[in-house]
């Protein structure tokens, strides 16, 4: 055992478990920044809209107390305002519809750039149940509160507006309006706190809700051929995330609707009050009750927008939350540099497992590869071949140790050139509609469609304009197809994990036999994790490892002279041609 790493600092980034910090996202500071232009103009029409509501009630107020000489002037312009209040709601309702889908998308692709851009270890710990809910659930809620946003401009104008008119009608009425209307907030904000609490809890147990909802998708054929587990899984497992999150959004709902009810307690109490206790009838009277009934509209709908806003705060927190986790970001993508070779001093990685509290310790660990090498990286389950693989590629960074590409050190600054280096099938890949980032390239589809000829599918898929006719296939046929892509992006090393572990025997040998020592021959390094210790002997090197130690690293004797005398290892006759992409 080398020297302890420090403990948990390759897992620091786990910034999405830890304990929620105040939202730093504002929803209209981002809709702002959008698109300014249109934000402020829908803005200033909702706006205009809520003057123009309010000139109407004080228009429909001129008309009652009126003694008929103007009523035809009056008439004209209630006309014209009318119009322009519809024309103005119209728009602003037009404008924030189009911010909501806006705010959709471009949140949506703001998380898919944050992801792309942030280190695999921290999309890893933030993981794919988060990332779901947020892209699909929460930006949603935050989407709906800004086509809200309009109703609400309007309203909050209409409010204050008819708020000066009380006080220009009566002070002291408008005072006991202010006052009740204080009160009624006040108790609205003390619920809506505890209703915060129930629908935070709501928003963390949607990820666990997510996480059984993709296993159940992922999970349909062991749930299927077992009745009970299917049932233990949807009442227990899923049924219960179901209910909880169910049950924490009620709670919430309930008692934010509780609040509002309280709100609307207040006001119809003070329409009584003013229309028979206080005032007794008169023009006032009249005033105040036609003013008030119309607030009852716009106060009622500002309650009902509370809840929302409640809830798109709770769904801004999370977003904020997650961004943060993903907040360090790679160096950006470098072009691919000439490789003459890779070493690895002292490196070491650590995994930080919360629930367990166990950590998984790989290193200190010396390796390194040179051009045209082929090194079988073996060991038992867990040993930490995978995890070294992604240390290898640059996909996680060192936790300490150095790392010398070309005899220059890679820091985080450079790592992106070290993974520029490499293509890889990895034990859990995934296989591409197309062959993406490849298009353009020359030739692509007669190249691709060789290498699928050459591993024996044919009969099964083709490449046509970059694309994939089928990915319905076997796990072995779709492996085959990520080599291909693998082997089309040319670069200069390959890794592939465990890749043989899905192919038929004579596939293997294949595999091993030829596709390898072709790789070898074009001036590839290839990274073979694997178990089939029948065809060690065609790797350079051996590399054993041992709970996250390498315990030996030997060369297995055939040199390359040797070989080439031997029939096994053919020339590189044919398809692999490395033409530059
Ligand atoms: N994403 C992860 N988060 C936390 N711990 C992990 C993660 N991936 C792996 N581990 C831990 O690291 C250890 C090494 O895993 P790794 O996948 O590197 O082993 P391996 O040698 O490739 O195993 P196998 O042959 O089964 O593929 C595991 O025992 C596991 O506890």
């Amino acid at each position: 055992m080398g020297p302890s790493p420090a403990p948990v600092a390759a897992d620091a980034a786990n910034a999405a478990s830890r304990p929620p910090q105040e939202s730093g996202f504002s929803l209209l500071g981002f809709v702002f920044g959008q698109n300014p232009v249109e934000f402020s103009t829908a803005v200033a029409t909702s706006l205009l809209s809520g003057v123009a509501a309010v000139a109407l009630i004080i228009l429909i107020n001129m008309a009652l107390a009126s003694d008929g000489s103007d009523l035809a002037t009056l008439g004209l312009v209630f006309a014209a305002v009318a119009v322009v209040t519809v024309a103005l709601q119209t728009a602003s309702g037009i404008l924030f519809g189009r911010l909501g889908q806006e705010v959709l998308a471009r949140l949506r692709s703001r998380i898919a750039e944050r992801v792309e851009a942030a280190p695999l270890r921290a999309v890893e710990q933030v993981g794919p149940a988060r990332l779901q809910a947020l892209i699909t659930d929460d930006v949603f809620t935050l989407a709906t509160v800004v086509v809200r946003l309009p109703v609400l401009f309007t309203n909050a104008v209409a409010i204050s507006g008819c708020l000066f008119y009380l006080a220009w009608l009566s002070l002291p009425l408008f005072v006991g309006a202010a006052g009740m209307m204080a009160l009624g907030v006040a108790g609205y904000m003390l619920v809506a706190r505890r209703a915060r609490h129930h629908l935070e809890h709501a928003g963390g147990r949607q990820d666990t809700l997510f996480a059984h909802l993709s296993a159940l998708v992922l999970g349909t054929k062991e749930l299927k051929l077992n009745r009970a587990k299917a049932e233990d899984f949807r009442t227990r497992h899923l049924g219960a995330a179901i209910e909880t999150v169910r049950r924490a959004r009620t709670h919430g709902i309930t008692l934010l609707a509780l609040g509002s009810a309280w709100g609307s307690l207040i006001v119809f109490g003070f329409i009584g009050l003013v229309l028979f206790v206080f005032t007794g009838g008169g023009t006032v009277a009249t005033g105040y009750a036609v003013v008030l009934l119309f607030l009852i509209g716009p106060l009622a709908a500002v309650m009902e927008d509370l809840p929302r806003l409640a809830v798109a705060r709770v769904a801004g927190q999370r977003l904020a939350e997650t961004e943060a986790a993903l907040a360090t970001r790679d160096t950006e993508p470098a072009p691919p540099a000439p490789f003459a070779s890779l070493a690895f001093e002292a490196v070491t990685h650590a995994y930080w497992d919360e629930r367990t509290a166990e950590m998984f310790r790989l290193g200190p660990v010396d390796i390194a590869f040179a051009p045209g090498e082929i090194v079988f990286l073996v060991g038992g389950n867990g040993s930490g071949k995978t995890t070294l693989a992604k240390l290898v590629t640059g996909l996680y960074a060192p936790e300490s140790g150095t790392v010398r590409l070309n005899g220059a050190i890679v820091d985080d600054t450079s790592r992106s050139t070290q993974r520029a280096l490499f293509s890889a099938v990895f034990g859990d890949f995934h296989l591409f509609e197309s062959l993406i980032g490849l298009s353009g390239a020359p030739d692509l589809d007669a190249r691709a469609n060789r290498l699928i000829s050459r591993l024996a599918l044919t009969h099964k898929v083709s490449v046509d304009d970059g694309h994939f006719s089928t990915r319905d296939l076997s796990t072995g046929q779709r492996k085959r197809l990520a080599l291909v892509a693998a082997v089309l992006e040319d670069r200069p090393f390959l890794v592939f994990d465990e890749w043989a572990a899905d192919q038929d025997p004579a596939f293997k040998g294949v595999f091993y036999r030829e596709l390898l020592p072709e790789l070898k021959a074009l001036g590839k390094s290839v990274l073979v994790i694997s178990h089939d210790d029948r065809y060690f002997d065609c790797g350079d090197r051996i590399v054993h490892m041992e709970n996250g130690q390498i315990t030996g690293d030997a060369r297995t004797g055939a040199d390359d002279d040797a070989r080439r005398e031997d029939p096994k290892f053919p020339e590189p006759s044919f398809v692999f041609q490395s033409t530059p992409i």
